[in-house]
């Protein structure tokens, strides 16, 4: 459904992405991980048409039969927020604060050709959807009267709104404290149509994603199905970043510590498909013998 082929992003004749390819299928969960300044934004505004000024694109990215890369702004400005969108990681700059909630999620639809009324009775669905609590409520608030996990519910809904084949989350999480993260992470994956999701988190790529793709310095130096990146990484980068991680492969016995916490394999917040995991075991819980602090161990959760 995604194509992207030998994808460059460039500014000042530097190339800050380089040979970029990858593909995503329908209904996939691809995660897109790596250090801090490693080119993943970058990869993912290229497709959605927002590089900033002075950096362009090149290559070739597909989203069925339309051209993301090098087409004038015109046509991917009706893909963007239609056949793809995205979610940043602070929702408080994408809302526009002086207008309410419910006035929002509607303007993406007329703006894409649905009519007001259409618009207005979709909005309170998708509130609901994105299991806002008080959706009539929250669609008259304005976004300074919503909690940071409440903004983010608002942009998956405005996310979803036109359907789209694809959605882009960057770092959708990040600001969020653990339980909140918890819950937005379980809703993406449920309601995600196709997902590239970026985070510089393993744990949360482990639990959110089938697949994973690891860049460093530009590139994409790795990629595979969640279980074997992680459990044999190839490239150097990729075996740094598990070893200084927190995730323990599902099972493995953990020593215990003074205090009955696990020394190793902590994940604040436990799994967060701890309850419809199909691999579920005990383990996946918080043994309160082992833990008694609410951690649970972190686990893989392979594609079935
Ligand atoms: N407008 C710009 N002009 C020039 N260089 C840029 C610009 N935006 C980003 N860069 C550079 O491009 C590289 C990749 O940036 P990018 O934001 O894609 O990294 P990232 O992997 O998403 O990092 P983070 O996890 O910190 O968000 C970095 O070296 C960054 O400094």
């Amino acid at each position: 459904m995604l194509s992207v082929e030998g994808l460059t992003v460039r500014a000042d004749a530097t190339d800050l992405v380089h040979d970029v390819s990858f593909a995503i299928a329908p209904g996939e969960r691809v995660g897109l991980i790596g250090e801090s300044g490693s080119g993943k934004s970058l990869t993912a505004l290229s497709l959605m048409g927002l590089l900033p000024e002075g950096v362009t694109a090149a290559g070739r990215a597909r989203l069925g039969e339309r051209d993301l890369v090098g087409v004038p702004e015109s046509r991917i400005k009706g893909l963007r927020g239609d056949e793809l969108s995205m979610v940043f990681q602070e929702p408080m700059t994408a809302l526009n604060p002086l207008m309410r909630i419910g006035a929002q999620v509607t303007e993406v639809m007329t703006l894409h050709g649905r009519s007001r009324q259409e618009a207005r009775a979709r909005s309170a669905e998708l509130l609901e959807r994105v299991r806002l609590p008080e959706p009539a409520q929250i669609a008259r608030a304005y976004p300074h009267q919503l909690s940071g996990g409440q903004r983010q519910r608002v942009m998956l809904a405005i996310a979803l709104a036109n359907e789209p084949r694809l959605l882009i989350c960057d770092e959708p999480t990040t600001a969020l404290d653990v339980t909140v993260q918890k819950q937005m992470l379980e809703l993406i994956a449920e309601v995600a149509p196709a997902l590239l999701f970026i985070t510089h988190d393993l744990a949360v790529v482990a639990s959110v994603c089938e697949r994973v793709l690891v860049m460093y310095g530009g590139r994409v130096v790795e990629s595979g199905p969640i279980r074997e990146v992680f459990t044999r990484p190839r490239h150097r980068y990729t075996q740094g970043l598990l070893a200084a991680s927190k995730l323990t492969p599902r099972g493995t016995r953990l020593p215990v510590i003074e205090g009955g916490v696990p020394a190793a394999g902590r994940f604040p917040g436990g799994c967060v498909f701890r309850n419809r995991c199909p691999h579920a075991t005990p383990e996946c819980e918080t043994p309160p013998a082992l833990t008694g602090d609410g951690h649970a161990f972190a686990c893989w959760h392979p594609a079935d």
